[in-house]
């Protein structure tokens, strides 16, 4: 088991993962078995290994995207706090834990169609009762941090490109102060400017306590924000090509 303190803010136990596909004949494909690793307050660890060994599969099983086979995820959003196991949670409680405890950013932007890329951002502050006003500055705020073009607010982002989706998507996750942040590739489609901006807003978020979990392929990203890299090779639960 691994050790927690009071800072301990997510934890993987003993996690395992296999797809079955039904199309094809019931085929089984272990992906990864064992996971287990933890997460502190004011910490930043990237998940490594080579592409196909279970990286992102791990951080979709912690948000809750992907069921969890065996093994318990533990979560808290203060040292005060009990943890809550997303893998035997609720539809409901994984609603809870999204709106207050974990925050996310995925590799693509899920557009909605017809609503403007500043509400985009202010929506999960909104659904915490933030007043629309005030949600909206805010999020405002951010984008222009981001280097959006003001001129793109009020438009949708369905025919965005794919870095100014991906930048809405960066303030929609980085908007609210949940206290753990799962990072799934948010510097992939950004031009270096907008990776210094990235970089950035992590560190600010580490040092307001935030625990941060990622995937970072960027070599210069993970050695500017990583505290620990946990390579996902040895929890690995395919037979190795010779
Ligand atoms: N929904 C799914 N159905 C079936 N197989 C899946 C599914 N999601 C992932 N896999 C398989 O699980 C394995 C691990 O995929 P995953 O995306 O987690 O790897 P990764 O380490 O994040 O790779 P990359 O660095 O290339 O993004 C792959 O072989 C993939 O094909």
């Amino acid at each position: 088991m691994h050790e927690r303190s009071r800072a301990t803010r997510l934890v993987v136990e003993d996690v395992a993962k296999s797809f079955t596909n039904h199309l094809r004949g019931g085929i089984h494909l272990p992906v990864v078995r064992n996971v287990s690793l933890a997460v502190k307050a004011g910490e930043v660890v990237v998940l490594g290994g080579p592409s196909g060994v279970g990286k992102s599969s791990i951080l979709r099983m912690i948000y809750g995207n992907y069921g969890v086979e065996t093994g318990r995820i533990l979560m808290r959003g203060a040292a005060d706090e009990p943890f809550v196991d997303l893998a035997t949670a609720s539809p409901r409680e994984v609603i809870v834990l999204r709106r207050d405890v974990v925050g996310h950013v995925s590799q693509f932007l899920r557009a909605i169609p017809r609503v403007s890329a500043l509400d985009v951002v202010a929506e999960p502050l909104l659904a915490r009762g933030v007043e629309p006003a005030t949600a909206r500055k805010d999020a405002a705020r951010l984008l222009e941090r981001l280097n959006l073009p003001a001129a793109l607010y009020e438009l949708p982002p369905a025919t965005f490109s794919g870095g100014e989706k991906q930048r809405v998507n960066i303030a929609r996750g980085f908007l609210t102060d949940h206290p753990i942040l799962i990072l799934d590739e948010p510097t992939a489609s950004l031009d270096a400017a907008n990776r210094d901006v990235v970089c950035d807003l992590i560190a600010e978020k580490r040092e307001r306590g935030v625990a941060i979990l990622g995937i970072f392929h960027d070599e210069e990203v993970r050695g500017r924000i990583a505290d620990r890299i946990v390579d996902v090779s040895g929890f690995s639960a395919r037979e190795r090509a010779a």
